[in-house]
């Protein structure tokens, strides 16, 4: 008797998003031009860039929240750029906005089920109460009321729960205190480790630029440079763009 075949799992694609030529922006305005950026699977990918550059802009256009006039968008090896928000979400995309994104109204609880693809919500608390041990306190507190940390922190959990493959997150620690600002960059980083690719835009330069394995510079909407974070600081690349002169080792 023949020993049976063993099946194996296909391998994961090399790159968890692709962005290739896009051009984009908001009605005649155009802010994007030609914008070329890769995560490779499993990586952890900082976008840098001064105000109005259009970082915001970028992660919007590849969550689909705005159409580029041209280029595509690929997560993993499927081309999503016609695809809407929610048809993205459903290719293991996470987009955490400038802002967080929740429901203010509403409590931790619903907002962590509407969070979810999951219909157990007791699976879903216990993932986000994992991640987060004082949500598990907050469950039946309307968001609005939380303190800013907690409410990045509801925001952060649907990366723990829903495991995407690629992750966007812009401006999480905008007015957070250091300490919480800690606790949400490692816990990026945890979620990086659990397979989840990350796109980061931040104002930290140096503490987005300490997790990165890469890194792109952004400049009137357009990439400037890009690669390895400690190359990047050299040549006083980013003193240039964004009158910033030390960076942390790595
Ligand atoms: N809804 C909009 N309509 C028209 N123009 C917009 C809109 N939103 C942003 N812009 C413009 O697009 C450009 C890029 O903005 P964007 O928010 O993407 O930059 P950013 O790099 O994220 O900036 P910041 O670091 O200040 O958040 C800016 O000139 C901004 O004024």
């Amino acid at each position: 008797m023949s020993a049976p075949t063993t099946v194996e799992a296909p391998a994961p694609a090399p790159t968890a998003l692709d962005v290739k030529g896009i051009w984009s922006g908001y009605g005649q305005i155009t802010v994007l031009r030609d914008v070329d950026l890769s995560v490779p699977t499993g990586a952890f990918v900082a976008v840098l860039g001064p105000n109005g550059a259009g970082k915001t802009t970028l992660l919007k256009t590849i969550a689909g929240l705005i159409q580029p006039s041209q280029g595509t968008i690929s997560l993993g090896e499927k081309d999503v750029t016609k695809l809407r928000p929610h048809a993205r979400r459903r290719e293991n995309l996470c987009y955490i906005p400038e802002g967080r994104g929740i429901f203010r109204s509403m409590t931790v609880r619903e907002n962590l089920r509407l969070q979810s693809t999951s219909s157990d919500i007791g699976e879903v608390v216990d993932l986000a109460t994992e991640a987060f041990p004082v949500l598990g306190k907050r469950l039946r507190q309307t968001a609005g009321t939380l303190s800013g940390g907690e409410q990045q922190m509801l925001a952060m959990a649907q990366a723990y729960i829903e495991r995407p493959a690629m992750l966007l997150v812009d401006e999480a620690s905008l007015g957070l205190a250091p300490r919480i600002v800690d606790t949400i960059f490692e816990f990026l980083v945890s979620v990086n480790k659990r397979g989840t690719a990350v796109l980061l835009v931040d104002q930290f330069i140096e503490q987005a630029l300490s997790m990165a394995t890469c890194a792109y510079l952004l400049s009137r909407g357009e990439i400037v440079r890009s690669g390895d974070p400690s190359e990047l600081a050299g040549d006083d690349v980013l003193g240039h763009y964004l009158g910033h002169t030390t960076v942390q080792e790595k």
